[in-house]
Parts: structure tokens; sequence; C-alpha cells
């Protein structure tokens, strides 16, 4: 691979002796990976390849995911790369732990502390260029949880709204990509020798707001996909010096992960305890990861206030309806309307009236004249035991139903016509309406597909 002339010699510099490995990392094939997701209640794979488990992560294995799968389409599988499945893993958000996600899109690292989580607690998931939020918002629907709200914020308006109020933050921060050239050499064009410098600039802009949203005895995790000492080391270095409270918390290595470079920055010695992956070490891309502990004073917060739901009479109706005929079990949270459509926002969650927010918690369904019609996520988010009436479908009834086409079941349920889960390999895929033998389609349209075997 040609890489860019002043990388070679900033690195050749940087990594004396390791420099000839390290350069020859770049012609090596990129491992492909992904983690199964641990939300949905079957977790056997049907037709994603395993070519063996990644021992750093409950969830990681080696493979490629197929768009059109059926284990992609339910959502339980998210393609990571496996240097990026670390984060996830120093984040390891506890069950109830209210957490940040301070750009986000598309989601691998959401969804990876959405898996530890477990329907607990609160995730924001935050992304600043509205068209990257709206897919975020779709990988966080097909991942299926229930306490996810995705922000379209920059992270100073975003801390203005929400000071003081996170147990963890993650801050994946947008970065010069250096550890993405072998994957997508697109990310070569965009380099210079001063491009590191300019990201670590935007990237202290970011910290600056991730730090007004900790609470106190919170923690920030910090990563990279560059190797630049400038955005590493050196930027903890500053969070260091320009906020005492913060100390560097060690993190557990696997074989293959590096200590940091305390001589790539001030010399402080507790740069070691962060991690760096490089991939003539790791079977995986360049990265970095930073835990902080934030020991601040509890000074006092701004008021809180709670976001009211704001259902019509006839709204609650429809949906208590619907809720008492499918639901086994009541939801958690605050049911609120924009326009026909229905959320039930996350208990926690502060007012989102000034934030722009994608998807403010979980999608329920619209309401229609006299009905409420449930939504794709709700069927992808509730497990099959959660939810009255489900029809397994087969393969050759996915197939048709991917791409739109009513399906015939072989008799018609004895519970009667009405509305039923969609279930493939024991998960759902949305909800239909049934009446007699025939599965009406309500699979949205933008996601219809024809499916082709993969070879
Ligand atoms: C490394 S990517 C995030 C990848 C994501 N965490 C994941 O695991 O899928 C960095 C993100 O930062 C966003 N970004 C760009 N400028 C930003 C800014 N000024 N503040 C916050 N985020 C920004 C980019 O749009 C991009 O989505």
């Amino acid at each position: 691979m040609e890489l860019p002339v002043a990388f070679v010699e900033k690195y050749t510099h940087l990594l004396k002796d390791e420099a000839t490995s390290f350069f020859a990392a770049f012609d090596a094939p990129v491992k492909k990976a992904y983690r199964i997701n641990p939300l949905k209640e079957n977790q056997e794979l049907v037709d994603t390849p395993d070519d063996g488990h990644l021992e750093y992560s409950p969830f990681g294995h080696l493979g490629k995911v197929y768009g059109h799968s059926i284990d992609h389409t339910s959502g339980l599988v998210y393609s990571q790369e496996p240097s990026a499945m670390f984060v996830g893993e120093v984040a390891h958000p506890q069950v109830g732990e209210f957490v940040l996600d301070l750009s986000a899109a598309p989601g691998g690292k959401a969804t990876h502390l959405a898996s530890y989580l477990q329907q607990t607690g609160l995730l924001v998931a935050n992304e600043i260029i509205k068209k990257r939020s709206q897919i975020l918002a779709e990988n966080i629907e097909r991942f299926g949880t229930k306490n996810t709200v995705v922000t379209n914020e920059s992270p100073a308006r975003l801390s203005k709204q929400l000071p003081q109020f996170f147990d963890k933050i993650v801050v994946d921060a947008p970065c010069s990509g250096e550890g993405m050239f072998r994957k997508d050499p697109d990310a070569m064009t965009y380099w210079d020798a001063d491009y590191p410098a300019k990201c670590a600039s935007l990237q202290r802009e970011i910290l600056a707001d991730a730090v007004k949203m900790l609470k106190p005895e919170a923690e920030l995790i910090y990563s990279t996909c560059t190797f630049a000492p400038e955005e590493n080391e050196q930027m903890i270095a500053w969070l260091l010096e320009t906020y005492p409270e913060f100390s560097v918390l060690p993190i557990d290595k696997p074989a293959g992960i590096d200590d940091g470079r305390p001589e790539w920055a001030d010399g402080n010695p507790e740069l070691s305890k962060t991690a760096r992956i490089f991939p003539n070490h790791f079977n995986g891309e360049g990265h970095f990861v930073a835990k902080l502990k934030w020991c601040a004073q509890d000074s006092q917060p701004a008021k809180q206030i709670l976001e009211k739901s704001n259902l019509t009479v006839e709204q609650a109706k429809q949906w208590q309806t619907f809720a008492d005929a499918n639901l086994v079990t009541p939801l958690q949270g605050t049911l609120l309307t924009f326009g026909d459509q229905l959320y039930c926002l996350p208990e926690g969650m502060l007012s989102i009236k000034k934030l722009s927010v994608v998807r403010p918690g979980l999608h329920l369904g619209t309401f229609k004249k006299n009905r409420f019609e449930p939504s794709l996520a709700l069927g992808l988010t509730l497990k099959p035991h959660e939810v009255k009436q489900h029809v397994t479908i087969t393969k050759e009834d996915w197939i048709k139903y991917v791409h739109g086409d009513t399906v015939m079941l072989p008799a018609a349920p004895a519970t009667g016509n009405g509305w039923y889960q969609v279930v493939i390999n024991g998960n759902g895929l949305g909800f239909a309406k049934v009446v007699g033998q025939t599965l009406k389609n309500y699979y949205p349209k933008g996601l219809r597909f024809i499916y082709h075997e993969q070879g």
C-alpha cells in the first residue's frame, strides 16, 4: 500500500526498529468481525459465518456479516472490526448507568454500550451530522434497545441541556483516521502532516464540552482510530493538565494490545495506562483508548425538568387497547407523541424540548384514524416471550416478507385475527396483521430487498 510520504517519515522516526513491521502490516488483509446482540432472545446464528470467538469480548466473533441475511435484518449481529470492539469493552457500562456516546454514528460503540446496559439505565447516542444521525437511529432500532435516545446535537448544545448528567461518557472522537488507512484507503486523501494537529484542536473543544456532562465520580472513555500522538497521549496529557480532577484508570490489555507511550507526550508515566492498538501486534486496525475518572466536587447541578406525557385521551385509549392485547408486561417510560408517531422516552431522561432529537426513545407506532399500528422498532425490540401473539416464519417466507410480499401461513392461528409479532429464528422482525391465513406485510418499504443466496 502506498502511504503518504510524510506519514512514513513520521512513524519511521517514532517507531524506530518497529517501523518496518508496522508498515508491512498495511499490506496484510483486514479482518472482518461482528458482535452478537445479547438483547435478542435467541443468540444462535443462522446465516452468518463464525470464524472464531474474540476472547476479549463476550460478544465478538470473526467473520463477515451479510446485510441481506436473517441475522442482520433481525438485529442479531452488528458488524464491527476487532479493534473498534475493544473500546466498548473498556467502557463496559454497568446495569442502570446513564451513558452518553457523544459522537456515535454509525453506532458501533453505542450498540456495544447498549449490550452491557441490558435495557436498563439510559443511553444517549448523539451525532452532530444529521444524515449520519439518521443512520445511527436505524442501527439502534435494528439492535432493539428500549432505553436509547438519539440526538443530533453539537457537544456544546448538548452540554447546556444535560450538565453533570452521565455516569459514563464515550468520546470516540473524529480524528485523522490513520488507523483506517488499510481498511479505507480513501482516508489517506484527507490526510496531510498538519491534519493531526487540526483534529487535536477540535478534540479539545469536544472534550471540554464532554467534561461538563460528567457526574462527580463519572468515567470518561476517549478513543481514536489514529496513531497520531497529538490526538492520543498528548490529548490525555492535556486533559490531565487542564482538569486536575481527572486521573487515568488502568485498562486490562489482552495479548497484542500495547501500553500508551508517555515518551510521545510529556513523559507522565500515567499515560502508559492508556491502550494502543498497532496492526503489526494485533489482528485489527489502529486504535487508541484511554479511561479517566472524574473526581470533582458535587456542585449543585441545574434544576432537572422531566418530560411529561402529551397523549390525548383518545390516543392513550388506542395505545392501551393495543398494549393490553399484545404486551405481556407494560413498558416503562414516558409516552410521547410527535405528530401521529408514538414513542416511549426512557425513564430518567430530562426534557427534550430544547434538543434536536432524532429518536426520542423506543418508537412504538403510528396513530391511524381509529386505531394504533405498531412499529417495526417495537417488533424488533420486544423479545417473543414479551409479546402475547406471534407467528414464526420460515426462511422461504422471510424471503417473501423482506421483499414486501404477502405471506400465506400454513393455517390460521387459533387465537384469531389481529396483530402478531413476526418471528424468525426465535427473534422479532416487526409486527404484521394476520387475517385468516394471510400475513399482511408491514415491512417498511425503504428496507425491502430482493434476497440472493450468499456465494
Ligand atoms: C470515529 S466516528 C464515530 C464512530 C462511532 N462511535 C461508531 O463506533 O460507530 C466520529 C464521529 O464524530 C462526528 N463528529 C464530527 N465532528 C464532530 C464534532 N465537532 N463534535 C462531535 N462529533 C463530531 C463524526 O460525524 C463521526 O460520526
